[in-house]
């Protein structure tokens, strides 16, 4: 295993990459990210470039969701820099929303009252093209949320995120409590994205589903980077990085 510099793209077969990389849409730069002034993410490196997803990992309390809501402008900087679309900002997460981030933090914030249709609308997205992504909310367009299984409102959040189209996607543990088909389904459909253009960070516990649509991956352990390296590199040495570093993975 490796520490420090990440590795590059995995090269999937997907959109061809030039000899130049483009500029990261999304990065950290010596990011540190805590709470009332006391860090408990530091020292952090990460790029997110267009058409790439790159996967966040740690075990419990890592760091992870101070991560992205760090990079999504949730929360300001403790030290170091998180740079949006070339250039280092200090943007609150609802300005940074209206230049092309996407949120999905971890509490499906779909509203149970509403239907789906309504938490379309309510999402200022077209339900035409949050339909062209998940087909299957059709069927449930006028049924309240709240009487969805949590896969099928976990795809409203992401229908939703996804037709707004961002150009970066950070999305907090999609696949939280959820069972291994609808996990498939939303991280195909992460993917799908991704290869007409999303820049995308995931930060996930479902290790093995992550890496089947990573590029790239990184490791937080304790609020440190402790790994990166290509997908491809996080799959053969998954089982010295699970005993390491993920221990449910
Ligand atoms: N609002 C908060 N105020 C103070 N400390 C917090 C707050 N939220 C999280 N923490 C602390 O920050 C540390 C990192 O938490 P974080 O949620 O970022 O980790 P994580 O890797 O996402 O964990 P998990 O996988 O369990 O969600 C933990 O020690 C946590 O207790």
């Amino acid at each position: 295993m490796r520490a420090g510099g990440a590795g590059q793209p995995a090269g999937r077969g997907r959109r061809a990459r030039s000899a130049a990389p483009a500029a990261p849409v999304l990065a950290a730069r010596s990011l540190s990210a805590g709470y009332g002034g006391a860090p408990v993410v530091r020292g952090l490196d990460l790029e997110v470039r267009a058409g790439e997803v790159v996967v966040l990992l740690g075990p419990n309390g890592a760091g992870k969701t101070t991560t992205l809501l760090t990079l999504a402008g949730a929360l300001a900087p403790l030290g170091g820099e998180v740079h949006w679309a070339g250039r280092p900002t200090t943007a609150p997460l609802h300005r940074r929303a209206r230049s092309g981030l996407s949120l999905v933090p971890e509490d499906r914030s779909v509203i149970m009252s509403l239907t789906v249709r309504e938490n379309l609308r309510v999402g200022r997205c077209d339900p035409e093209l949050a339909l062209a992504t998940f087909p299957e909310l059709e069927q449930h367009l006028d049924r309240r949320a709240g009487l969805l299984s949590g896969g099928q409102q976990q795809m409203v959040t992401l229908a939703r995120a996804l037709a707004r189209r961002p150009t970066a996607l950070l999305a907090d543990e999609l696949s939280l409590g959820l069972a291994p088909q609808i996990v498939t389904r939303l991280l195909t459909a992460v993917r799908a994205a991704a290869d007409e253009g999303l820049a995308v960070l995931l930060v996930e516990q479902h290790v093995r589903s992550a890496l089947t649509i990573a590029d790239r991956v990184h490791v937080l352990r304790h609020g440190r980077p402790a790994w990166s390296g290509t997908a491809a590199e996080a799959e053969a040495n998954r089982a010295a990085l699970a005993s390491a570093y993920l221990p449910l993975a």
